[in-house]
């Protein structure tokens, strides 16, 4: 498979490391230094777009390739105020479209563990919850996009909260996202339920980027044979 790297930071470097592994070749590898290359063009010349960029640039760069008529597995986070648009123009020209805010299979398996949790948890008003997130010190958004798949979740399962707040003293419907930036961290989620007695939390911590890289090369092979908008649900079978 040939893929285009769009953006190539620390996860686009860590994702070509995978890529070539598994046998894929890199037919573009966009960076601000060559942005006059991301063209309609070049893209055709590649069967699929692996996109880590910023929060500014993504949503033109998934336009290109939909034009381009190629899949772009994205895992950009802090764009997400445009999705509907997005997936309005994936569907109106016939896109594929596959975004995580997270692409580590650990992190997707806690996403379920953390719907459950909130499931036993929606009945004990005794408990009250917030979440903690930890990232490097270089990373452009908080809360997490990953925080905020997680919060999402618990919103639609919590009688008792109705929206989330990043890094404030939350009114009793609040849940409260803490954003904590630290070193070199690739990313800690935690979430927490404190009583008077006690808590129950859950945490994922990822020991470095390669989880997420391979997670994004497994979505781009996806992408092959399936159409449409996906996520890692369709991909792991969740
Ligand atoms: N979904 C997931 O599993 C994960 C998501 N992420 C997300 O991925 C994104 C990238 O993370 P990361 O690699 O750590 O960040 P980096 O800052 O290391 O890399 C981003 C890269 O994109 C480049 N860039 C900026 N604008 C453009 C543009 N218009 N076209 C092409 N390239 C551009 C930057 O170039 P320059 O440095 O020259 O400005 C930089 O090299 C973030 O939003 C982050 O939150 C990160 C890890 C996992
Ligand atoms: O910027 C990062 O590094 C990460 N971003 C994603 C997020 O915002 O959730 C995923 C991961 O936690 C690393």
């Amino acid at each position: 498979m040939k893929i285009a790297l769009i953006g190539y930071g620390k996860m686009g470097q860590e994702i070509e490391k995978i890529a070539l592994e598994r046998g894929h070749e890199i037919g573009l590898k966009i960076d601000i230094s060559n942005q006059q290359d991301l063209t309609v063009e070049n893209l055709k010349a590649c069967d699929v777009a692996i996109e880590f960029t910023i929060p500014a640039s993504a949503t033109a760069n998934y336009s290109l390739c939909f034009d381009a008529g190629i899949p772009v597995v994205s895992g950009t986070t802090g764009w997400l105020d445009k999705k509907e648009q997005v997936y309005r123009e994936c569907t109106e020209k016939n896109g594929t479209f596959f975004y995580g805010s997270n692409f580590s299979v650990g992190v997707n398996l806690f996403f379920e563990l953390n719907k459950k949790l909130a499931e036993l948890m929606a009945p004990r008003s005794e408990y009250d919850v917030e979440m903690t997130e930890v990232h490097h010190t270089q990373k452009l958004d908080a809360p997490s996009g990953t925080a905020i798949s997680l919060a999402d979740d618990m919103l639609n399962i919590l009688p008792g909260k109705d929206t989330w707040v990043n890094d404030a003293i939350p009114a009793k419907n609040e849940l409260n996202i803490k954003s904590e930036r630290e070193g070199q961290v690739p990313g800690i989620h935690t979430v927490r339920y404190e009583s008077d007695i006690d808590f129950i939390e859950i945490t994922h911590s990822a020991k470095s980027r390669k989880g997420f890289a391979f997670g994004a090369v497994l979505a781009a092979e996806y992408c092959l044979d399936h159409k449409g908008i996906l996520n890692m649900k369709d991909l792991l079978n969740l």
